[in-house]
């Protein structure tokens, strides 16, 4: 594929003072884009801001903070009137035991994170809706997705941005807005306190940028609503898989006991898995109807019970709370009934006590811990479970979301359940037994669209929840999150056409064995309940790519193995349960130096006389890519390069000789040739290349439409001291037939990419490389033709966009005072004047000597010499030559029209 342009675009990166967001702002730039480097550090800002000045690029600091979203956005609006892709990178590290984290720990990296991606996210939304394109990252972490020792703060956020990512994703599609999540790793400010330095060595921030690239371009894979891990070279996509799962039937005998007998089915993977990926994921009513034809649920023994036990239960005045402090009181628990109506709260209490059983109130916040434990210890001298129950919705579209809707729900849930976490940890630590269960959603799972502020607090529970349990396993602190679905939770019932069939008593017996002593092992876990069926959820990760780690990275390399990224049913895919895990793939791509990015390790053009960055260079396998014309491709291209409506045969389709100009054969391959990634070239820049050698072979005939397979490759690199000379092959093949129908061979010059080491000189490759010289005599014939000025601007349209014959701006950096017409056109030209005068040619080679204007006056001196023509052309007006040890091998040496 062709270099993947962002000219034109304008990318908010937050935090970009250093790190992944440098790396991002410089790749960006170097790729056109105009770039808003964030970042709360003025001079880290400024100077990534003057790197990307000094190589020609535009970039624009701002140092407002990401919460303050609206001031980030509008520098790229004052600045560069636009803003088409946002990068929510900003992320702050606070990492402390569990135990001794501080509130302000917890809440300065919710802030920056999660506030901060929401306030950025929300302030572009609007223009992202009004212009009909936009694209967000969301930087997530492998600590997100796994939980982390020691970052229960940041694991949270982390998970946060994973529903968010994919609430955005769903509520833009609409709007052509795509949102992906990363968890990168990659050596930075916020991890180099972290690791030892061999192993940041591996991870350069630019193995990452080129996959946001990739992800954020117009034409780029589709991504949005995805998670990705990126580092080291490796990439691979992860998405939720879930157990089957058991089905109780749901009368009576529907109790945890029952859930601890099958709850090693529960668990099991291996008995079939789904990979559910939206709303609804289940039909209640089936699940229902299969339950009741079930005999009574066998229970384990001894039966689950609760004496002595004390449970808090957040929000527990309705719905499901009420439901699992109905259930824990009977099955002789102490409950605290925790809820901000008192009137709710006293209810529950008193039904409760009616029936024989042991409750008091806590009625305030659930962000007041430690006033909820306070209640348990003064009433009852201990507390043995926590179930964070208690929760808001407050329904908004991302683009109208208040900072006072997102504030109250990120309270409600996730703080809530950090807070009274934190106010029962001292506790269990010190009684070394303790079980948490917290209340994640569907939301949480698959993002939901108007509830971005429940989707991020639900799934970032679920992170909090892993770490937790990672933190309290040595304490017999077993912590696990569900997904419950229950008729009484706001906005969610609607999914189902029955709501009576997830009732909130279908959901209490899981939670109350999670909460038990009976459940001795499992911890970390996310299960969905509903309608009396419960099913284990984990992440499923592709087996991903590695790419070679000694050159770099390219967006195109990446799309080209998209495959491999996302292929979940290729046999490779793994389960990671750990953030360890998880690295330990990463890891094995490291020094992954023998692979080329498409998995060969030689070229068939590979010389000992090659520098090791060529060598490797040139084991780059390009995925075959396709081409398919028709009649009106022919006659643009024939127009491309002069025909005329006085030349039917060529600009005719209902003409009886219509056909293609010969030189055609140029097209076909054109993007699979461009699309060689250059970007390994030391000081490559796009606007500095020409094009400098083209042979074409013909070796079948050229249909007038078709459908064509083109395989590219590196062939030769030249250092020709200030410059680089870079030699590609393509075949051409009828995709029908398989039949070579074109060899093309591209050299292209690229000023200032010189001193990579190597060859200087290349090997003979026949005509492709002759160096053609006219005799010493004057021109057997001479045709001249004047080019219109429009001539760059309708060849292009064949397929060339390249900038440098079109716009003034990209022309000038190339060191050009205009555009310059394309050398294949010229190129064409001649070929054109080939024909004419000695008839058809089976291949054709020239060398761009010089560059030629739109509109000046080519003249072609042709010297026949045997089966070939020789031929140079000229610029009339400045008596240049352009095209030079150029020649063509006549079909039929002996007369002309002959065909092929
Ligand atoms: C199908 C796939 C297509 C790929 C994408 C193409 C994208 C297109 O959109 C791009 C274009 O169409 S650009 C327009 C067409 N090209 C031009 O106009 C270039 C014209 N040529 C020049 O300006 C100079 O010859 C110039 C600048 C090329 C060289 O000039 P100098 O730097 O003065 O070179 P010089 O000192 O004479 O020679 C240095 C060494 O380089 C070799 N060399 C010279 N011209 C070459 C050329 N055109 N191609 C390849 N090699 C070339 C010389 O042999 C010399 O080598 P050495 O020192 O080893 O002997």
């Amino acid at each position: 594929m062709s270099q993947l342009s962002f000219k034109g675009h304008t990318v908010v990166v937050t935090g970009a003072g250093g790190g992944l967001g440098k790396a991002y702002s410089l790749f960006y730039a170097s790729r056109g884009a105009n770039v808003v480097v964030n970042d709360v550090s003025q001079a880290a800002a400024q100077t990534v801001v003057d790197e990307i000045n000094q190589a020609g690029g535009k970039a624009a600091v701002n140092t407002a903070s990401v919460a303050d979203g609206a001031a980030v956005i509008k520098t790229a609006l004052d600045v560069f009137g636009g803003v088409t892709i946002l990068i929510n990178n900003a992320g702050i590290l606070r990492d402390k035991g569990f135990k001794n984290m501080t509130d302000q720990e917890w809440d300065q990296v919710q802030l920056v994170h999660l506030k901060g991606s929401f306030s950025c996210s929300r302030a572009a939304w609007p223009i992202f809706c009004k212009q009909g394109f936009g694209r967000i990252v969301n930087t997530a972490s492998a600590a997100g997705l796994y939980g982390n020792f020691g970052q229960a703060n940041y694991s949270a956020a982390k998970m946060g941005l994973i529903a968010f990512t994919k609430t955005l994703a769903q509520e833009g599609a609409k709007y052509g807005i795509k949102a992906t999540v990363i968890a990168p790793m990659a050596a930075s400010k916020m991890t180099e306190t972290i690791m030892p330095p061999e192993m940041l060595a591996n991870l350069k921030p630019e193995f990452v940028a080129p996959f946001v690239a990739a992800v954020t371009h117009p034409d780029g894979p589709e991504a949005s609503g995805r998670i990705f891990e990126v580092g080291a070279g490796y990439i691979a996509e992860v998405r939720w898989e879930r157990s089957k799962g058991v089905v109780f039937k749901t009368d009576v005998s529907f109790t945890p006991s029952a859930v601890q007998e099958k709850w090693s089915d529960v668990t099991d993977f291996d008995e079939g898995v789904e990979h559910p990926q939206g709303l609804p994921d289940f039909d209640p009513q089936a699940i229902l109807a299969a339950g009741s034809n079930l005999s009574s649920n066998a229970q384990a023994s001894p039966e689950v019970r609760f004496e002595g036990k004390t449970v808090i239960i957040t929000g527990a005045g309705a719905g499901l709370g009420r439901a699992y402090a109905h259930m824990f009181a009977k099955l002789g628990a102490n409950v605290i009934v925790n809820d901000l109506s008192e009137k709710a709260a006293n209810a529950v209490v008193a039904d409760i006590t009616k029936a024989g059983g042991k409750a008091v109130v806590a009625i305030c916040s659930a962000e007041d811990g430690e006033g909820i434990v306070k209640v348990a210890m003064d009433t009852f001298g201990g507390v043995h479970a926590l179930v964070a129950n208690a929760g808001v919705v407050r329904p908004n579209a991302l683009g109208n979301m208040t900072d006072k809707q997102w504030d109250e729900v990120m309270a409600v849930h996730l703080r809530a359940a950090y807070k009274c976490a934190k106010a029962v940890w001292p506790i269990f630590q010190k009684q070394k037994f303790g079980r948490i269960i917290t209340t994640s959603s569907q939301a949480g799972v698959y993002g939901m669209p108007g509830l971005a502020n429940y989707a991020t607090a639900k799934a970032a529970i679920v992170s909090l929840t892993r770490t937790l349990a990672i933190e309290g396993r040595k304490y017999n602190i077993l912590a696990n999150s569900i997904v419950p679905s229950a008729g009484a939770m706001v906005g969610l019932g609607r999914a189902y056409s029955n709501v009576d069939a997830i009732k909130e008593e279908y959901v209490a017996p899981v939670v109350g064995f999670l909460a038990s002593e009976a459940n001795v092992d499992t911890s970390g876990g996310l299960f969905q309940i509903a309608a009396g069926w419960v099913a284990q959820l984990r992440w499923q990760r592709t087996g991903g790519h590695g790419f070679p780690v000694n050159k770099p990275l390219t967006p195109e390399a990446i799309t080209s193995k998209w495959k491999d990224i996302t292929d979940f049913s290729d046999g490779r895919a793994t389960n990671p349960s750990s953030t360890q895990e998880a690295f330990m793939q990463i890891a094995e791509n490291f020094g992954n130096e023998s692979e080329d990015s498409n998995g060969g390790s030689s070229s068939p053009y590979a010389d000992p006389e090659d520098s090791e960055l060529v060598a490797e260079a040139k084991k780059t396998v390009e995925e075959p890519t396709e081409y398919t014309y028709n009649e009106r491709d022919v006659i643009l291209y024939n127009l491309g390069i002069g025909a005329t409506e006085k030349e039917l045969q060529w600009t005719f389709e209902g003409d009886d000789d219509f056909a293609a100009l010969q030189t055609f054969g140029v097209i076909p391959q054109f993007a699979a040739s461009a699309g060689i990634s250059l970007d390994w070239l030391p000081n490559y820049n796009p606007a500095k290349l020409l094009h400098g050698e083209q042979y074409l072979a013909i070796k079948g005939p050229i249909p007038t439409s078709g459908d064509f397979i083109n395989e590219a490759r590196l062939v030769e690199v030249l250092d020709k001291g200030k410059a680089a000379a870079v030699t590609s092959i393509v075949e051409t093949k009828d995709k029908t037939t398989g039949k070579v129908v074109f060899e093309n061979q591209s050299t292209v010059f690229i000023r200032g990419a010189g001193g990579l080491g190597g060859k200087r000189v290349g090997k003979d490759r026949g005509a492709a490389s002759a160096a053609n010289t006219p005799p010493q005599r004057k021109p057997d014939a001479v045709l001249e033709e004047k080019t219109l000025p429009i001539q760059a601007a309708l060849y292009r349209l064949s397929g060339d966009y390249n900038p440098l014959h079109i716009q003034p701006e990209f022309a000038a950096v190339g060191g050009f005072d205009r555009p310059i017409l394309h050398g294949l056109c010229s190129f064409g030209i001649s070929g054109k004047h080939v024909l004419k005068t000695f008839g058809e040619f089976k291949d054709i080679k020239v060398r761009f000597a010089g560059v030629v204007y739109p509109g000046e006056t080519l003249v072609t001196e042709m010297w026949k010499e045997g089966g070939k023509v020789i031929f140079t052309t000229k610029v009339k007006e400045r008596n240049a030559v352009v095209l030079a040890a150029a020649a063509a091998t006549l079909v039929n040496p002996g007369g002309a029209k002959a065909k092929l």
